[in-house]
Formats: C-alpha cells, sequence, structure tokens
C-alpha cells in the first residue's frame, strides 16, 4: 500500500496533468481543483496502486472458496497455518486431499523455503481440517491484505478457529531456542507504523471497521493448550508470551532486538499478525503458537548471525512434539 500524495502540475483552467516521472512525494496542490477529480483517476494516472484497495470483494473470496470446495468432500472446522518448518503437521492428516496453491485461481503463492504451498484437507484428532502448507509472507512483496486472505478463504470453507504456527526469534533472555511458547498477546509493529492489514475499505460482511484486537488469541485454549503440553512432559520447554511482527526479511540488528524487548516482545517473526487480525475481524477464535528457532541477539559480544536454515532444522527437530500439542489441542477442544 503506497501513500498517494503525488506532485500535480495545474495550469490556469484548471488542468491538472501528472509529470511522467510522477512519484509518490509530497506535492503542493490546489484543494478545490483536486477535490473536482476522482482520487481514483489521480492514482491511475500516476500509475501506483489505489490506496483504497483492500483486496478481494466478499464476492471474490466465495468463489475461491467455492472452487476449493470442489476439490475436497471434507468441510474444514479448524483451519491450521503451519510456519518455516512445521509443515510436517500435515502428514499426520488422514483421508487427505491435497491441492496445490497455484492450481486454486487467485490463490496467492509462497515463495519461501519451507512453506510448500499446499493445502491440505483431512481428519486431525478425529476432526476436519484444513491446513495451509506454506503461508503467504510481506518480505516477499505481497501487500499486507494478500498476506491475511487465505484466513478469509479458510472462513468462507466454513472454520470457525485458526490456529497459527510460526517459527520466531527469542528475545525474553529466560527463552531458549526449542522453547515452543503459547502467544497470549501480540504487537503489530507494521500496524502501529501505517500498515496494518484492515487498512483500506471496510466490507462489513468481512466484519467491523473499528474491530477490538484485545484478546485475539483464545483465553480458552491458551489454558487447555498449556495443560495438554504439561501432560506431555513439555513444562520445562513451554512458555507464553507476547509475539511481535516485524516486516523481514532481514533478521534484527543487536539493537533492533533490544528495542523489541523494550517494547515487550518475548519472541519475534515475520508473520502471524495479519493473519490473527484478520480472522478476529472475521469473527473467527484464534490459537497461537511460536517455536523459538534462534535467540536475538542483544549483547555485541555474542551476537552471532541467524539463517533461514538454521529456522527450518530447529522445526524440523521440535516437529514431533508440535505435532503432538497440536494434535491433541485439535482433539480436545469444543468446536
Ligand atoms: O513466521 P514463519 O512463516 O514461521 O517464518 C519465520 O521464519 C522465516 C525466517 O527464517 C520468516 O518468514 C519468519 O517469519
Ligand atoms: N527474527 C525474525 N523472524 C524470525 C526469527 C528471528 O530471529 N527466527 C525465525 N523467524
Amino acid at each position: 500500500m503506497h501513500k498517494v500524495v503525488i506532485n500535480v502540475i495545474i495550469d490556469f483552467d484548471g488542468i491538472l496533468s501528472v509529470p511522467n516521472d510522477a512519484m509518490p512525494i509530497s506535492g503542493v496542490y490546489k484543494q478545490p481543483v483536486i477535490t473536482k477529480l476522482k482520487r481514483r483517476e489521480i492514482v491511475v494516472m500516476a500509475g501506483i496502486d489505489d490506496m483504497s484497495s483492500s483486496g478481494y470483494s466478499f464476492d471474490e473470496v466465495q468463489s475461491i472458496a467455492e472452487n476449493i470446495k470442489s476439490h475436497t468432500k471434507i468441510q474444514p472446522k479448524i483451519g491450521i497455518v503451519c510456519g518455516s518448518g512445521l509443515g510436517d503437521l500435515a502428514n499426520h492428516v488422514t483421508n487427505s486431499d491435497t491441492i496445490c496453491y497455484s492450481q486454486i485461481p487467485k490463490f496467492p503463492v509462497s515463495t519461501v523455503p519451507g512453506h510448500d504451498g499446499k493445502l491440505v484437507f483431512g481428519l486431525l484428532g478425529g476432526k476436519p481440517v484444513v491446513l495451509m502448507r506454506g503461508r503467504i509472507h510481506y518480505y516477499e512483496g505481497h501487500p499486507m491484505w494478500r498476506v491475511a486472505v487465505p484466513v478469509r478463504i479458510m472462513k468462507a470453507l466454513g472454520i470457525t478457529t485458526v490456529i497459527l504456527t510460526n517459527a520466531a526469534g527469542g528475545l525474553n533472555p529466560e527463552y531458549k531456542t526449542g522453547d515452543i511458547m503459547i502467544i497470549k498477546d501480540h504487537i503489530d509493529l507494521p500496524g502501529l507504523t501505517g500498515e496494518c492489514v484492515l487498512i483500506g475499505k471496510n466490507d462489513e460482511r468481512f466484519g467491523p471497521r473499528f474491530p477490538a484486537t484485545v484478546n485475539t488469541y483464545d483465553q480458552s485454549l491458551q489454558d487447555l493448550a498449556k495443560t495438554i503440553a504439561e501432560k506431555l512432559g513439555y513444562a520445562k520447554i513451554l512458555r507464553q508470551g507476547t509475539y511481535v511482527m516485524v516486516g523481514g526479511p532481514t533478521f534484527e540488528t543487536v539493537a533492533e532486538s533490544r528495542l523489541l524487548r523494550l517494547f515487550g516482545a518475548d519472541a519475534v517473526g515475520m508473520s502471524t499478525v495479519p493473519e490473527a487480525i484478520v480472522a478476529r475481524h472475521c469473527g473467527l477464535r484464534v490459537f497461537g503458537i511460536s517455536l523459538i528457532t534462534d535467540m536475538c541477539p542483544q549483547d555485541y559480544n555474542v551476537s552471532r548471525a541467524t539463517t533461514h536454515e538454521e529456522v527450518l532444522l530447529v522445526g524440523e527437530r521440535r516437529a514431533k512434539d508440535l505435532q503432538k500439542l497440536v494434535t491433541s489441542l485439535v482433539e480436545q477442544m469444543n468446536d
């Protein structure tokens, strides 16, 4: 999304033109003339995105969902988004139907290693689910709405709960690589700086213009997950904390990690928050879980570079534990 404030030339007759090299920079213009023109025309002339664009319309989302329904008989009640290196969860789905994102008209495609780009329908813990084996990230160049539109599509498929999983860097000094963090709250850093996923026209059929985001993460699901994790013997690696989203794709500098910690975040990643917001906006119950795949450097003396390969490796190592936790959660949650 670009702020469309452009330099225009207005001649004596009030005729407006946009220079060929028009850039999205601030300019001074005569308000009375500008208001005669539709903003969309100016935007089109300047060749930049329409700032009112908020993505696929309600009808488009329904028709994408209808197309998907024609590929499977499973009617999912729970949607699961698999984070980096966590796609193996899909291997535990029985009676499965798999559809590649690229087969579905208008479905965004993921380009990140560790994100296969497949929708897997089937039974997990005896319940009908749909898993997104691979998610869409903002840093891939997608506008924010597109990052989260799969959540709207899953809602149109009939889900009532979404489970968001991710790989994240640990900021809380008490955390360790391999820990599992139940998300209790988030900080939408892109949102706070003007890139909230809900910016643009609002269609009330999706949800309200000004949605509340307190209690985004369902308390009873957090409690249930905690109980299950303790029974599974994960007490020592179990955390509950705040996830902060950054745009990425750079991993944090020491100074950035310190700043995010000062904000009160326990873990940092480049996803999840837009999906959680869109899910709450359309009335879904949300549960989020982070696998701490690396510790963010907060000391220049011990700073070492995080890599995506390392993130995927830790994901692989903890895959079984997360799979057990998520499967039991799905099995035991009420619909
Ligand atoms: O959030 P998920 O998709 O798990 O991926 C995390 O892992 C990648 C970095 O290694 C980033 O995309 C970060 O957000
Ligand atoms: N920072 C941001 N995103 C991440 C990290 C990290 O350290 N690890 C996995 N995803």
